[in-house]
Protein backbone atom coordinates (compact mmCIF):
# COMPACT_ATOMS: atom_id res chain seq x y z
CA UNK A 1 0.00 0.00 0.00
CA UNK A 2 0.95 3.50 -0.92
CA UNK A 3 2.09 5.78 2.51
CA UNK A 4 0.79 8.59 0.29
CA UNK A 5 -2.24 8.65 -2.29
CA UNK A 6 -2.94 12.17 -3.45
CA UNK A 7 -5.87 12.26 -5.56
CA UNK A 8 -8.24 14.43 -7.59
CA UNK A 9 -6.47 17.58 -6.14
CA UNK A 10 -7.96 21.19 -6.98
CA UNK A 11 -7.51 24.78 -5.87
CA UNK A 12 -7.71 27.97 -6.59
CA UNK A 13 -5.73 30.88 -5.18
CA UNK A 14 -6.45 34.37 -5.97
CA UNK A 15 -7.55 35.18 -9.76
CA UNK A 16 -5.60 33.67 -11.77
CA UNK A 17 -3.96 30.56 -10.64
CA UNK A 18 -5.67 27.14 -10.09
CA UNK A 19 -4.13 23.69 -8.92
CA UNK A 20 -5.57 21.46 -11.30
CA UNK A 21 -6.58 17.70 -10.85
CA UNK A 22 -2.80 16.74 -9.32
CA UNK A 23 -2.88 12.43 -8.75
CA UNK A 24 0.10 10.69 -7.51
CA UNK A 25 1.02 7.93 -4.91
CA UNK A 26 4.34 7.74 -2.89
CA UNK A 27 5.89 4.30 -1.54
CA UNK A 28 7.69 4.02 1.59
CA UNK A 29 11.09 5.14 1.43
CA UNK A 30 10.78 6.93 -2.55
CA UNK A 31 12.48 10.49 -2.51
CA UNK A 32 9.91 12.30 -4.62
CA UNK A 33 10.99 15.72 -6.29
CA UNK A 34 8.96 18.54 -7.14
CA UNK A 35 10.57 20.64 -10.39
CA UNK A 36 8.53 23.96 -12.15
CA UNK A 37 9.04 27.25 -12.55
CA UNK A 38 8.15 30.00 -9.64
CA UNK A 39 4.19 30.26 -9.12
CA UNK A 40 3.29 26.86 -10.89
CA UNK A 41 2.30 25.69 -7.73
CA UNK A 42 4.71 23.58 -6.17
CA UNK A 43 4.31 25.45 -2.55
CA UNK A 44 0.66 25.09 -2.46
CA UNK A 45 0.88 21.21 -3.37
CA UNK A 46 3.12 20.44 -0.35
CA UNK A 47 0.56 22.77 2.05
CA UNK A 48 -1.90 20.81 0.75
CA UNK A 49 -0.63 17.42 1.23
CA UNK A 50 0.79 18.58 4.96
CA UNK A 51 -2.78 19.77 5.85
CA UNK A 52 -2.57 23.21 6.10
CA UNK A 53 -4.17 24.55 3.14
CA UNK A 54 -7.60 23.48 2.02
CA UNK A 55 -8.18 22.09 -1.51
CA UNK A 56 -11.38 22.44 -3.27
CA UNK A 57 -11.42 19.45 -4.62
CA UNK A 58 -10.30 15.79 -3.98
CA UNK A 59 -8.49 14.11 -0.91
CA UNK A 60 -5.05 13.27 0.16
CA UNK A 61 -4.26 9.71 1.78
CA UNK A 62 -1.80 8.85 4.09
CA UNK A 63 -1.15 6.25 6.22
CA UNK A 64 -4.26 4.88 5.42
CA UNK A 65 -6.22 8.10 6.84
CA UNK A 66 -7.07 11.33 5.15
CA UNK A 67 -5.84 14.33 5.44
CA UNK A 68 -7.76 17.15 7.08
CA UNK A 69 -7.50 20.93 5.45
CA UNK A 70 -7.48 24.07 7.56
CA UNK A 71 -11.48 24.31 7.16
CA UNK A 72 -12.18 20.71 8.84
CA UNK A 73 -9.73 20.42 11.71
CA UNK A 74 -9.15 23.06 14.53
CA UNK A 75 -5.31 22.65 14.26
CA UNK A 76 -4.02 22.05 10.91
CA UNK A 77 -1.45 19.31 9.90
CA UNK A 78 -1.08 15.88 11.02
CA UNK A 79 1.59 14.63 13.46
CA UNK A 80 3.50 12.15 11.21
CA UNK A 81 3.85 14.61 8.25
CA UNK A 82 6.41 17.40 9.07
CA UNK A 83 6.44 20.20 6.14
CA UNK A 84 10.15 22.82 6.58
CA UNK A 85 8.59 25.72 4.56
CA UNK A 86 10.68 27.95 2.82
CA UNK A 87 9.85 30.85 5.48
CA UNK A 88 10.61 29.16 8.63
CA UNK A 89 11.64 30.87 11.43
CA UNK A 90 13.43 30.32 14.71
CA UNK A 91 12.20 32.10 17.88
CA UNK A 92 14.66 34.80 19.13
CA UNK A 93 15.93 34.77 22.55
CA UNK A 94 16.37 30.59 22.97
CA UNK A 95 19.71 28.72 23.27
CA UNK A 96 18.82 26.30 20.32
CA UNK A 97 18.93 23.22 22.96
CA UNK A 98 15.76 24.77 24.61
CA UNK A 99 13.92 25.45 21.26
CA UNK A 100 14.60 21.78 20.35
CA UNK A 101 14.12 20.16 23.62
CA UNK A 102 10.05 21.94 23.06
CA UNK A 103 9.55 20.04 20.16
CA UNK A 104 11.28 16.56 21.16
CA UNK A 105 8.99 13.67 20.86
CA UNK A 106 11.37 10.83 21.00
CA UNK A 107 13.96 9.88 23.45
CA UNK A 108 17.41 12.43 24.08
CA UNK A 109 19.68 9.25 22.45
CA UNK A 110 17.44 9.31 19.40
CA UNK A 111 17.32 12.95 19.75
CA UNK A 112 21.03 12.92 20.33
CA UNK A 113 21.45 10.63 16.73
CA UNK A 114 19.12 13.33 14.86
CA UNK A 115 21.21 16.16 16.08
CA UNK A 116 24.41 14.07 14.30
CA UNK A 117 22.99 13.25 11.55
CA UNK A 118 22.02 17.36 11.21
CA UNK A 119 25.10 18.00 11.97
CA UNK A 120 23.51 20.67 14.96
CA UNK A 121 25.64 19.24 17.99
CA UNK A 122 28.43 22.60 18.01
CA UNK A 123 25.65 24.80 18.13
CA UNK A 124 23.33 23.59 20.90
CA UNK A 125 24.51 26.01 23.42
CA UNK A 126 24.13 29.18 21.04
CA UNK A 127 21.15 31.63 20.73
CA UNK A 128 19.29 31.28 17.62
CA UNK A 129 20.08 34.95 16.62
CA UNK A 130 24.30 33.47 16.58
CA UNK A 131 23.98 31.00 13.75
CA UNK A 132 24.49 30.79 10.20
CA UNK A 133 21.70 30.45 7.10
CA UNK A 134 23.02 27.03 6.58
CA UNK A 135 23.04 26.31 10.95
CA UNK A 136 19.64 27.65 11.00
CA UNK A 137 17.86 25.79 8.47
CA UNK A 138 19.79 22.40 9.85
CA UNK A 139 18.36 23.33 13.08
CA UNK A 140 14.91 24.13 11.92
CA UNK A 141 15.46 20.86 10.07
CA UNK A 142 16.41 18.52 13.29
CA UNK A 143 13.69 20.06 14.99
CA UNK A 144 10.89 18.66 12.48
CA UNK A 145 12.82 15.48 12.82
CA UNK A 146 12.86 15.21 16.35
CA UNK A 147 8.83 14.93 16.33
CA UNK A 148 9.54 11.56 14.48
CA UNK A 149 7.26 12.26 10.96
CA UNK A 150 6.82 9.62 8.65
CA UNK A 151 6.65 11.98 5.60
CA UNK A 152 9.13 15.15 5.40
CA UNK A 153 8.07 18.03 3.36
CA UNK A 154 11.13 20.16 2.48
CA UNK A 155 10.03 23.68 0.45
CA UNK A 156 13.16 24.81 -0.97
CA UNK A 157 15.62 23.62 1.64
CA UNK A 158 18.88 24.25 -0.30
CA UNK A 159 17.76 28.41 -0.89
CA UNK A 160 20.05 30.64 0.11
CA UNK A 161 22.96 28.51 1.57
CA UNK A 162 26.27 28.57 0.32
CA UNK A 163 28.18 25.83 -1.88
CA UNK A 164 29.66 24.01 1.68
CA UNK A 165 26.58 24.54 3.73
CA UNK A 166 24.56 23.11 0.71
CA UNK A 167 26.52 20.18 0.69
CA UNK A 168 26.12 19.25 4.54
CA UNK A 169 21.99 19.98 4.51
CA UNK A 170 22.51 17.67 1.26
CA UNK A 171 24.23 14.75 3.22
CA UNK A 172 21.78 15.38 6.03
CA UNK A 173 18.82 14.95 3.52
CA UNK A 174 20.53 12.13 2.06
CA UNK A 175 20.80 10.40 5.62
CA UNK A 176 17.36 11.29 6.63
CA UNK A 177 15.91 9.05 4.06
CA UNK A 178 18.75 6.12 4.50
CA UNK A 179 19.20 6.21 8.34
CA UNK A 180 16.04 7.21 9.99
CA UNK A 181 14.04 5.98 7.11
CA UNK A 182 11.98 9.22 6.51
CA UNK A 183 10.10 9.29 3.32
CA UNK A 184 11.11 12.72 1.57
CA UNK A 185 9.29 15.23 -1.04
CA UNK A 186 11.50 18.02 -1.55
CA UNK A 187 11.01 21.47 -4.02
CA UNK A 188 14.06 22.48 -5.29
CA UNK A 189 14.90 24.96 -8.40
CA UNK A 190 18.41 23.58 -9.17
CA UNK A 191 18.62 20.30 -11.04
CA UNK A 192 22.04 19.50 -9.48
CA UNK A 193 19.80 18.73 -6.37
CA UNK A 194 16.97 16.84 -7.73
CA UNK A 195 18.52 14.74 -10.86
CA UNK A 196 21.10 12.86 -8.10
CA UNK A 197 18.95 12.64 -5.24
CA UNK A 198 15.35 11.75 -6.53
CA UNK A 199 13.87 8.38 -7.27
CA UNK A 200 10.95 10.04 -9.32
CA UNK A 201 10.97 13.88 -10.42
CA UNK A 202 7.66 15.43 -10.74
CA UNK A 203 7.79 18.63 -13.47
CA UNK A 204 4.78 21.22 -12.40
CA UNK A 205 4.02 23.86 -14.86
CA UNK A 206 0.47 26.29 -14.31
CA UNK A 207 -0.78 24.54 -11.51
CA UNK A 208 -0.86 20.92 -13.11
CA UNK A 209 1.96 17.94 -13.09
CA UNK A 210 3.21 17.89 -17.23
CA UNK A 211 5.75 15.02 -16.25
CA UNK A 212 7.01 12.50 -13.61
CA UNK A 213 9.65 10.36 -14.51
CA UNK A 214 13.20 8.68 -12.87
CA UNK A 215 15.78 12.03 -13.08
CA UNK A 216 17.50 10.22 -16.61
CA UNK A 217 14.07 10.30 -18.36
CA UNK A 218 13.05 13.96 -17.54
CA UNK A 219 16.73 14.97 -18.47
CA UNK A 220 17.17 12.83 -21.07
CA UNK A 221 13.88 12.26 -22.73
CA UNK A 222 11.73 16.01 -21.59
CA UNK A 223 8.24 15.88 -22.89
CA UNK A 224 8.93 19.36 -24.03
CA UNK A 225 11.21 22.28 -23.94
CA UNK A 226 10.07 23.62 -20.76
CA UNK A 227 10.87 20.79 -19.01
CA UNK A 228 14.15 20.49 -20.65
CA UNK A 229 15.01 24.12 -20.09
CA UNK A 230 14.42 23.08 -15.97
CA UNK A 231 17.40 20.74 -16.40
CA UNK A 232 20.16 22.51 -17.62
CA UNK A 233 21.53 23.58 -21.49
CA UNK A 234 19.90 21.91 -24.38
CA UNK A 235 20.04 22.03 -27.99
CA UNK A 236 17.01 21.47 -30.83
CA UNK A 237 19.13 20.62 -33.86
CA UNK A 238 16.89 20.37 -36.88
CA UNK A 239 16.47 17.20 -39.07
CA UNK A 240 18.82 18.99 -42.29
CA UNK A 241 22.07 19.58 -39.72
CA UNK A 242 20.58 16.11 -37.56
CA UNK A 243 21.29 14.65 -41.14
CA UNK A 244 24.19 16.28 -41.71
CA UNK A 245 25.93 15.05 -38.58
CA UNK A 246 25.18 11.28 -39.23
CA UNK A 247 21.91 11.04 -37.81
CA UNK A 248 20.53 8.24 -40.37
CA UNK A 249 16.59 8.67 -39.54
CA UNK A 250 15.28 11.49 -38.32
CA UNK A 251 11.87 11.26 -40.20
CA UNK A 252 12.14 15.32 -40.41
CA UNK A 253 11.75 15.53 -36.93
CA UNK A 254 14.32 18.26 -34.84
CA UNK A 255 16.48 16.25 -32.56
CA UNK A 256 16.71 17.13 -28.45
CA UNK A 257 20.40 16.98 -27.29
CA UNK A 258 22.35 18.07 -24.44
CA UNK A 259 25.59 19.61 -24.65
CA UNK A 260 27.52 16.67 -23.71
CA UNK A 261 26.22 14.58 -26.59
CA UNK A 262 28.72 16.31 -28.67
CA UNK A 263 32.47 16.75 -29.43
CA UNK A 264 34.66 19.58 -30.92
CA UNK A 265 37.25 17.03 -32.68
CA UNK A 266 39.79 17.69 -35.28
CA UNK A 267 38.97 15.62 -37.93
CA UNK A 268 36.46 12.75 -37.96
CA UNK A 269 34.27 10.78 -40.35
CA UNK A 270 31.35 12.82 -41.08
CA UNK A 271 32.33 15.93 -38.68
CA UNK A 272 30.49 19.54 -39.37
CA UNK A 273 32.72 22.95 -39.67
CA UNK A 274 31.52 24.70 -37.22
CA UNK A 275 32.44 28.33 -35.90
CA UNK A 276 33.34 29.15 -32.07
CA UNK A 277 30.70 32.04 -31.24
CA UNK A 278 31.32 31.80 -27.34
CA UNK A 279 33.26 30.31 -24.58
CA UNK A 280 31.96 30.27 -21.33
CA UNK A 281 34.52 28.30 -18.58
CA UNK A 282 32.58 26.59 -15.74
CA UNK A 283 35.42 25.11 -13.85
CA UNK A 284 36.21 21.99 -14.69
CA UNK A 285 34.75 22.11 -18.19
CA UNK A 286 33.64 25.07 -21.18
CA UNK A 287 30.55 25.23 -22.79
CA UNK A 288 30.89 26.52 -26.14
CA UNK A 289 28.79 27.87 -28.27
CA UNK A 290 29.38 27.12 -31.86
CA UNK A 291 27.59 28.22 -34.77
CA UNK A 292 26.82 25.29 -37.80
CA UNK A 293 24.87 26.73 -40.81
CA UNK A 294 22.38 28.69 -39.08
CA UNK A 295 21.67 26.64 -36.06
CA UNK A 296 23.78 27.38 -33.03
CA UNK A 297 24.81 24.61 -30.91
CA UNK A 298 26.11 24.41 -27.09
CA UNK A 299 28.75 21.90 -26.68
CA UNK A 300 30.65 20.77 -23.57
CA UNK A 301 34.45 20.91 -23.80
CA UNK A 302 36.77 19.57 -21.00
CA UNK A 303 39.39 22.60 -22.55
CA UNK A 304 38.70 25.96 -22.97
CA UNK A 305 41.32 26.68 -25.26
CA UNK A 306 39.13 27.69 -28.28
CA UNK A 307 39.03 31.74 -28.93
CA UNK A 308 35.67 33.06 -30.92
CA UNK A 309 36.01 32.93 -34.75
CA UNK A 310 37.97 29.81 -34.51
CA UNK A 311 36.90 26.63 -36.72
CA UNK A 312 36.02 23.83 -35.00
CA UNK A 313 34.35 20.56 -35.96
CA UNK A 314 31.49 19.12 -34.20
CA UNK A 315 30.74 15.62 -34.07
CA UNK A 316 27.34 14.17 -32.41
CA UNK A 317 28.39 11.32 -29.99
CA UNK A 318 25.01 10.61 -28.87
CA UNK A 319 23.03 7.53 -30.75
CA UNK A 320 19.97 7.00 -29.51
CA UNK A 321 17.85 10.65 -30.23
CA UNK A 322 14.73 11.66 -28.96
CA UNK A 323 12.40 13.85 -30.79
CA UNK A 324 10.94 17.42 -29.70
N1 LIG B 1 -2.43 32.61 -0.16
C1 LIG B 1 -2.50 32.87 -1.47
N2 LIG B 1 -3.47 33.68 -1.96
C2 LIG B 1 -3.55 33.95 -3.27
N3 LIG B 1 -2.70 33.44 -4.19
C3 LIG B 1 -1.73 32.65 -3.76
C4 LIG B 1 -1.57 32.32 -2.38
N4 LIG B 1 -0.49 31.50 -2.26
C5 LIG B 1 -0.01 31.33 -3.51
N5 LIG B 1 -0.74 32.01 -4.40
C6 LIG B 1 -0.53 32.03 -5.86
O1 LIG B 1 -0.59 30.70 -6.29
C7 LIG B 1 0.37 30.48 -7.33
C8 LIG B 1 1.25 29.29 -6.96
O2 LIG B 1 2.08 29.65 -5.85
P1 LIG B 1 3.10 28.63 -5.20
O3 LIG B 1 3.75 29.34 -4.07
O4 LIG B 1 2.40 27.36 -4.93
O5 LIG B 1 4.14 28.40 -6.40
P2 LIG B 1 5.59 27.79 -6.36
O6 LIG B 1 5.69 26.92 -7.58
O7 LIG B 1 5.86 27.15 -5.06
O8 LIG B 1 6.48 29.08 -6.55
P3 LIG B 1 7.94 29.43 -5.93
O9 LIG B 1 8.89 28.51 -6.60
O10 LIG B 1 8.12 30.85 -6.32
O11 LIG B 1 7.86 29.24 -4.45
C9 LIG B 1 1.12 31.79 -7.52
O12 LIG B 1 0.56 32.45 -8.63
C10 LIG B 1 0.86 32.54 -6.24
O13 LIG B 1 0.87 33.93 -6.49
Amino acid sequence: MSLLTVSGISKRSGSDFELKDINFSQQRGQKIAIAGETGSGKSTLLKIIAGLAQPDTGSVIFDGQKILGPEEKLIPGHPGIAFLSQHFELRNNYRVEELLEMANKISPIEAETIYKICQVEHVLQRRTDQLSGGEKQRIATARLLITSPTLLLLDEPYSNLDMSHKKILKSVINDIGKKLQITCILISHDPLDTLSWADLIMVMQDGKIIQAGTPEEIYRRPRNEYVASLFGDYNIISSAVATRLGVLNTNGQNIFTRPEDYRLVQNEEQPMIAEVEKINFLGGYCQVEVRVEDASIIVTAPECNFLKGDLVYVSLTKKEHWYL
